[in-house]
């Protein structure tokens, strides 16, 4: 997946190209980053890449022109890959990103790839969002100081959904559990913990009883921590039962 983001902090991103699963899916050519900097697109002597807001009030706004040049010199870079790659930017005023709508961005451009959009202050001119953004996406309701890890979250959760990057029997059990519900508890060595023992059923053995102990765990903690998951949701007879307590 070949991912080109603009942003002004490109230094950030080694977070996720250094570290982690992350870093591997990059080592191995699974995931490439590629950055441009809107400053290195200005023509001024002071690089300027922000200006004040028309209308007064707080803060800077990103123009327009540095940000078209570097959209467009990623999305020359993308051609020439052959990749055809949506720009996407990362704001409050974007739709709410969910694991669902990371699987979707996955599975139409997880093989192809994205140009990220970072914009910093309070935001970019409009103009911009509306020749050159096909999306914007927020990855929750706070506001941060840039859509740098806004956009390292997103990178995250698609490359963890790419082929191979998450070993084989990892992502069989995220699969299993990412379909709207909570994770269940876990637990591992030592057995016995300052008195605090491991739920019996996870050292009997049986895979069966450990894979339905689980469902129903991660059921009841939906129930109780996101019900509104639950909500719309066709629950199986097993899982009904299972939500119901009957073992
Ligand atoms: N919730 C998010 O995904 C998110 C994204 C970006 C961001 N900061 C940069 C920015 C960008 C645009 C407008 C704006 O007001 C602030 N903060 C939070």
């Amino acid at each position: 997946m070949w991912v080109g983001v603009v942003s002004l902090f490109p230094e950030m991103f080694r977070a996720i190209s250094e570290c982690g699963v992350t870093a591997r899916a990059v080592a191995n050519g699974k995931l490439t980053l590629a950055f441009w900097n809107p400053r290195d697109f200005t023509e001024d002597n002071y690089r300027r890449v922000d200006e004040r807001p028309f209308g007064g009030g707080p803060g800077m706004v990103m123009q327009i022109e540095p940000l078209r040049r570097a959209i467009n010199a990623a999305r020359e870079a993308a051609a020439a890959r052959g990749v055809v790659a949506p720009v996407i930017y990362l704001s409050p005023q974007g739709q709410r990103l969910s694991q669902a709508d990371v699987q979707q961005l996955s599975a139409a451009h997880g093989q192809q790839g994205l140009i990220l959009l970072c914009g910093r202050y309070e935001g970019v001119d409009e103009r911009l969002i509306e020749r050159d953004v096909d999306a914007e996406w927020s990855i929750g309701d706070y506001v941060l100081s840039g859509g740098e890890l806004p956009a390292m979250v997103l990178v995250d959760a698609l490359a963890r959904l790419l082929p191979g990057v998450l070993n084989t029997e990892a992502s069989a059990i995220e699969d299993s559990f990412t379909d709207g519900l909570l994770d269940c508890p876990h637990y591992t060595r030592p057995e016995v913990y300052d008195g605090d023992t491991v739920p019996a059923v996870l050292l009997s053995g049986d895979h069966a009883a450990i894979k339905r102990w689980r469902l129903q765990q991660s059921l009841k903690r939906t129930r109780e921590r996101r019900p509104d998951l639950l909500v719309g949701r066709t629950l199986s007879k097993l899982e009904r039962q299972l939500l119901d307590g009957i073992e």
